[in-house]
């Protein structure tokens, strides 16, 4: 009989009570989970998300094999405080699943204890939702996962971290804490200020034109997404990555002055340059292939408003056996056209999925 490996996800969460769907389902490991909300551990329990309620953190650390912190950057900084006070017969994996890497690996860096082995995490997805009523056991599927494995911890010990990730279907890369920061800071964190500050604005001119709740709709909407997450999230992702921002927000401030210019100028030449290098840029985003980071084949679809257009289109697919990696509607309005894009994972099925979609009479487009 083969034992299960004992994980404790303290913090059970969007993105720790995912992790403990997933790892239970897979049937090869006990999961012992604690969460500071009373309810989100009895929905957890209820819900059989986990095994067990940890009733003793020391109890439960002792316990287990791997413990997983699932929760805020600040809060995950204290555990590793406390764990590191603690007496282990044995040696045990710590790793978190904060957003910013720095602060932990600083933290990290601090740790006396001997038997902590650890390896800072990142599952890169997530969704505007929080909480364990919106976790998914499939949310980190083809999704990056990041490792900054620790100074001090052993190469054993993030093969064995790695084996328990591989669950999640995710792709599993190393980094260094200070370049993933830099990273995630331009492609994510950067993003989620800017998003949030096109919507003040908006918010603002709102209160003199009455119609821009109305006019709001494509590329507003698509560029302001992000900026529904969840603010407490975001507050402490920005905080904990501070540095990085401000030194973007200074590019972007030098960046503006020089966009404010050409206009200001009539440089057009300039203008329509600076934005085909960005078209350029943005097209190119996915269709190449960068080892583990996966890439995405796009097809746009024009749908009519009718019900099961979607479902029809997606049914196509699947029975040729053509698996939907990203499926989002980019703008259907009442009784028109919309346009549905789909991404597959690879070039062949982006091909095959248009020759059929075009035989069915679709008119669709190729993102190249
Ligand atoms: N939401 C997202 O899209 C992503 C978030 N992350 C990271 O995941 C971590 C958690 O974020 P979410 O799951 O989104 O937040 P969430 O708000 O959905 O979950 C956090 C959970 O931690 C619990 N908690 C808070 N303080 C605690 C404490 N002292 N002891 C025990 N439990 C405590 C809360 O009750 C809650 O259940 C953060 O570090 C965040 O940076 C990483 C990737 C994506
Ligand atoms: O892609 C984004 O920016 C998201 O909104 C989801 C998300 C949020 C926080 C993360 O640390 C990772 C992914």
């Amino acid at each position: 009989m083969v034992v299960k490996q004992t994980i404790l996800m303290i913090g059970l969460g969007l993105i720790g009570g995912s992790l403990a769907k997933r790892f239970r389902q897979s049937g090869d490991y006990y999961i012992i989970g604690y969460d500071r909300n009373q309810t989100t551990l009895t929905y957890a329990l209820i819900n059989h998300v986990i095994d067990e309620t940890c009733e003793d953190l020391t109890d439960s650390a002792y316990q287990a094999d791997i413990i997983i912190l699932g929760t805020p950057i600040t809060e995950t900084i204290q555990y590793l405080q406390e764990l590191d006070q603690m007496t282990f017969e044995r040696d045990v994996i710590v790793s978190d699943v904060s957003s910013v890497k720095q602060p932990i690996a600083d933290a990290s860096d601090h740790l006396q204890n001997p038997r902590i082995q650890f390896i800072g995490g990142h599952p890169m997805a997530g969704s505007h939702k929080k909480g364990i009523t919106a976790a998914k056991d499939h949310l980190f599927e083809n999704a990056i996962y990041v490792l900054a494995p620790s100074r001090d911890c052993t190469e054993d010990a993030v093969k064995s971290l790695e084996h328990l990730l591989k669950e999640t279907k995710s792709h599993i890369i190393r980094l260094e804490a200070n370049e993933h920061d830099e990273m995630t800071g331009v492609i994510s964190h950067f993003p989620h200020l800017i998003a949030s500050a096109l919507v003040q604005q908006a918010k603002k001119w709102g209160d003199t034109h009455a119609f821009i709740p109305q006019l709001a709709a494509g590329g507003f909407r698509d560029v302001t997404r992000i900026a529904s997450g969840n603010p407490d999230l975001w507050q402490d992702i920005f905080y904990h990555n501070k540095e990085k921002l401000v030194q973007l927000l200074n590019d972007w401030i030098e960046e503006m002055e020089a966009l404010k210019q050409m206009l200001e100028q009539d440089y057009k030449t300039a203008l329509t340059a600076y934005l085909k290098q960005a078209k350029d840029y943005r097209d190119g985003l996915g269709a190449q292939e960068q080892g583990a980071i996966p890439s995405f084949y796009d097809l746009y679809v024009d749908i009519r408003d009718q019900t099961g257009a979607i479902a029809t289109v997606a049914n196509l697919l699947a029975a040729e056996k053509i698996s939907i990696t990203n499926i989002r509607i980019l703008e259907i309005r009442e009784g028109i056209t919309g346009v549905l894009r789909l991404s597959v994972a690879s070039k062949e099925e982006q091909l095959k999925s248009y020759k059929l979609l075009k035989q069915q009479g679709y008119d669709l487009m190729l993102d190249e």
